[in-house]
């Protein structure tokens, strides 16, 4: 019987906390050691922001930034975005703000954001905390933001992708870094930031949406990992975040092959996009189907919207021509073969 969802983190947490008191604990040298590696490849005098939420990891990430970014030359602030979804949301964040500066971080800054409902409530949020940390890094000239996401993290967002029947780029999961972004603890398992925050007497919010089972992402974390663990071995979500790396690897590969053909196969004309199918046939699937995929997206589709089977049918279009009529994508875009071309755009049915 796998325990009750929070008891297996709890006994992580409490060896990790008994195992070394006195001495620097063990969670807090891990965590400022992957904080550390990931600050070490920044110029002196790069200005960092750490996206804290006030909740566990992020704190924990906030108390090793303040510690590791002065040695480095480094200025370390903090951004808290506050979502306005709960009623305390403005005290919560007002709270991880203070806490942040008594860390040392500066400067600090909450900012509120409204979210809309475009694509449900979850992606709306981290639209909007996307949009948000962005706008804060352009005000404070920020070179870096920081988020404080886990290896747990990593390995649910695995499950997550498999569950969707989603392609190698999705199982990837989460970049450790991308554009202005950098998620140091994506190696470090939440246990050691709970236990970071007990050992330094940091005393995080806990997010009651952590705990809410309409939560696909919290019942794969409470209900589907447990018993992973129970049956597999208690290394499974250190083998999933594996697995996302050694994906990560292919996936970037194929992009970067894609890219090449994507340069000789598309072309733009008036808001449409032409793939030519002539370039395309002999490619592998997993070339093909990038290239149509950036055409699409080039034509006007949403990258949250557009979906694998999306890109499947498109495909159709090039291996399995029948004369099929147009293919409909989100966003109002459509894809239509004509002659030799794949042409994708808002109008190309007339
Ligand atoms: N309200 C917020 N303000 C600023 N940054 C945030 C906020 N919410 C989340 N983040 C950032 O995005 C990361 C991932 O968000 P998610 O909601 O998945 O967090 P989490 O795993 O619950 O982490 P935490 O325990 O820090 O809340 C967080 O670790 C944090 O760096």
């Amino acid at each position: 019987m796998p325990g009750s969802p929070d008891s297996t983190a709890e006994s992580a947490v409490e060896e990790l906390v008994e195992r070394r008191r006195g001495k620097l604990h063990p969670a807090i040298a891990r965590a400022r050691e992957a904080v550390r590696a990931t600050l070490a490849e920044l110029p002196q005098g790069t200005t960092v922001l750490v996206a804290c939420s006030g909740g566990t990891d992020s704190l924990a990430l906030a108390a090793a930034t303040a510690f590791e970014a002065p040695k480095l030359g480094l200025r370390a602030g903090a951004v808290i975005v506050d979502h306005g979804l709960q009623p305390d949301s403005a005290h919560v964040a007002a709270t991880a703000a203070e806490q942040c500066r008594t860390l040392g971080l500066d400067p600090v800054q909450v900012r509120a954001v409204e979210v809309g409902s475009d694509g449900g409530p979850e992606a709306a949020a981290r639209a909007a905390r996307y949009d948000a940390l962005r706008d804060a890094a352009d005000e404070l000239a920020a070179d870096v933001v920081l988020l404080a996401h886990t290896r747990d993290d990593q390995a649910e967002t695995v499950l997550l992708g498999l569950g969707r029947g989603s392609g190698g780029r999705s199982l990837a999961g989460m970049a450790p870094a991308v554009g202005r972004l950098r998620r140091p603890f994506l190696e470090v398992p939440r246990a050691t930031t709970a236990a970071a925050c007990i050992a330094s007497g940091l005393r995080p919010w806990h997010d009651p949406h952590n705990d809410d089972p309409q939560y696909t992402r919290v019942r794969v974390r409470h209900e589907v990992l447990p018993v992973l663990e129970e049956a597999l071995g208690p290394g499974v979500v250190e083998a999933l975040a594996r697995t996302a790396g050694l994906l990560r690897a292919d996936a970037d590969a194929l992009d970067l092959l894609a890219a090449d053909v994507a340069e000789t196969a598309l072309s733009r004309a008036e808001g449409e996009v032409r793939a030519d199918v002539g370039v395309l046939t002999d490619e592998p699937t997993a070339i093909r189907t990038r290239v149509l995929r950036q055409a699409a997206l080039e034509a006007g589709c949403r990258a949250t919207d557009l979906t694998a089977g999306h890109v499947a049918a498109v495909d159709a279009l090039v291996t399995d021509w029948r004369g099929q009529r147009w293919i409909d994508l989100p966003q109002g875009i459509r894809a239509i073969r004509k002659g030799g071309f794949i042409i994708l755009g808002p109008d190309v049915t007339g």
